[in-house]
């Protein structure tokens, strides 16, 4: 079953001096997120697919391939570019590969030499959901719930956005009904198929093998942020909050696989930070987002008990409202948000520059952010990795007239090493 094309071009009597020509040609494994899906839960959805690849790897070579970035329903900056983004913009890949091996999608068509995936799979729910209202994992090729998003050519090629890249068509596509977590996938790319690179679409619908557990954290550790944000971000802490990484004992290492710090052993630059989420969640979580001058107070209070008076405001909010809490705020703090030079939001786009304020957010004494935000949880994950005091890290504010009970603390998620 090992037998490769190498194999059987050269014939057996050479195979011992060929031993190097046994290996199995490389897979890739391409994948994609809902449309209106945001940036940090697509963070997440990454490592339910790096974690998929390290259990092909036990089996085959199989390289991850990362989407492109682009076209994010939260990336409202319309006078920049914002499509075609490589991750190493972003994310540092080196880190990133040494957990599984991932390579951006213009490498993928580098290596294949042509713009052709092999195979396309789209994951969808089951039309009849639970049987007997029981859930159990499963995977079926299904007809399509709703109306493919890839299309026909009159080629017999399929045909669809790809990231923005024109040429690109995939030769097979198939609706597949999915209900479980993301290895449910492996047995499917191992044994159902052999195609050369495989895509799967929708891979939210997939869940995490083991949510919490050390192969998470490894996926999570390893996604660093590209050195240049980190570099910009360091930068801004250093002149306006007094903040470096040597005084704040927050030194990273080159390798995350090194980093096992005590918890509270992190300190933290001499402010607070908070992430005020606003925009849509203001009206679709009313209940946990508080009016601008809750949000003063519930700050006002921090400030005092950790005797601080300077404050890191990140938020999506826009500019008439982050006045209106500097207003709240004087007398109390001086208050601090990061904004970009021209040169720095051509270059590194709304993404890198959410990602600068959630380094900032990262490095601060005390971290408070904002009821089920995506982007709050990756500041509580990033702080968890630099060793920060638990109770410095897990706190969210409370909604208007939210009593104690209902304002639930966000989960403290401990890192398996
Ligand atoms: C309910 C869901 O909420 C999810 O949002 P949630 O988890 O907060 O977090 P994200 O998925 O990251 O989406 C929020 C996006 O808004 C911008 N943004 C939010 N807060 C800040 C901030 O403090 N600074 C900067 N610079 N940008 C910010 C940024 O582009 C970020 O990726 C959405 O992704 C889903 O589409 C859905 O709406």
């Amino acid at each position: 079953a090992d037998t490769t094309d190498e194999d059987i071009a050269f014939g057996t009597g050479t195979q011992q001096a060929l031993k190097v020509g046994t290996a199995k040609p490389r897979r890739y494994l391409l994948y994609d997120v809902n449309p209106g899906e945001g940036f940090n839960l697509r963070r997440d959805v990454y490592m339910r697919v790096a974690n998929l690849v390290k259990k092909l790897q036990d089996h085959q070579d199989w390289t991850l391939v990362l989407p492109p970035w682009g076209r994010i329903y939260h990336w409202q900056s319309r006078h920049i570019a914002q499509m075609k983004i490589a991750w190493s913009l972003f994310f540092d890949l080196d880190s990133m590969n040494k957990h599984v091996p991932v390579i951006e999608f213009e490498q993928f068509l580098k290596e294949t030499g042509q713009s052709k995936i092999d195979e396309l799979y789209y994951l969808q729910r089951y039309k009849e959901g639970w049987t007997d209202g029981k859930w159990e994992e499963k995977l079926d090729e299904r007809d399509c719930i709703d109306t493919p998003v890839y299309k026909k050519d009159s080629s017999g090629l399929y045909r669809g956005f790809f990231w923005g890249y024109q040429d690109v068509y995939a030769e097979k596509f198939k609706c597949l009904s999915a209900q479980g977590f993301a290895g449910i996938l492996a047995p499917f790319l191992l044994e159902n198929t052999t195609a050369r690179s495989v895509f799967v679409d929708r891979a939210e619908e997939i869940l995490h093998d083991e949510f919490g557990g050390k192969l998470y954290w490894d996926a999570r550790r390893s996604m660093r942020f590209s050195k240049d944000l980190r570099d910009i971000a360091d930068k801004f802490r250093k002149e306006y909050l007094d903040s470096d990484d040597e005084r704040d004992n927050t030194v990273l290492l080159d390798d995350w696989r090194d980093m096992k710090p005590d918890p509270g052993s992190a300190i933290g630059g001499p402010y607070m930070a908070v992430h005020l989420r606003r925009k849509d969640f203001v009206h679709s979580h009313k209940k946990d987002v508080p009016s601008l001058k809750e949000a003063a107070k519930q700050i006002k209070k921090v400030l005092k008990k950790e005797k601080l008076d300077k404050l890191f405001v990140a938020t999506d909010a826009p500019k008439v409202e982050l006045d209106e809490l500097k207003k709240l705020m004087k007398g109390k703090a001086t208050v601090y948000n990061f904004e970009p030079t021209t040169c720095i939001h051509e270059k590194y786009k709304d993404g890198g520059v959410a990602i600068i304020d959630q380094w900032i957010c990262t490095h601060a004494r005390y971290f408070m952010g904002t009821s089920v935000s995506t982007f709050s949880f990756r500041i509580h994950d990033e702080r968890e990795i630099l060793g920060f005091n638990p109770k410095k890290t897990y706190n969210r504010f409370c909604g208007d007239g939210q009593s104690k009970e209902d304002c639930e603390q966000p989960t403290h998620w401990k890192i398996e090493y």
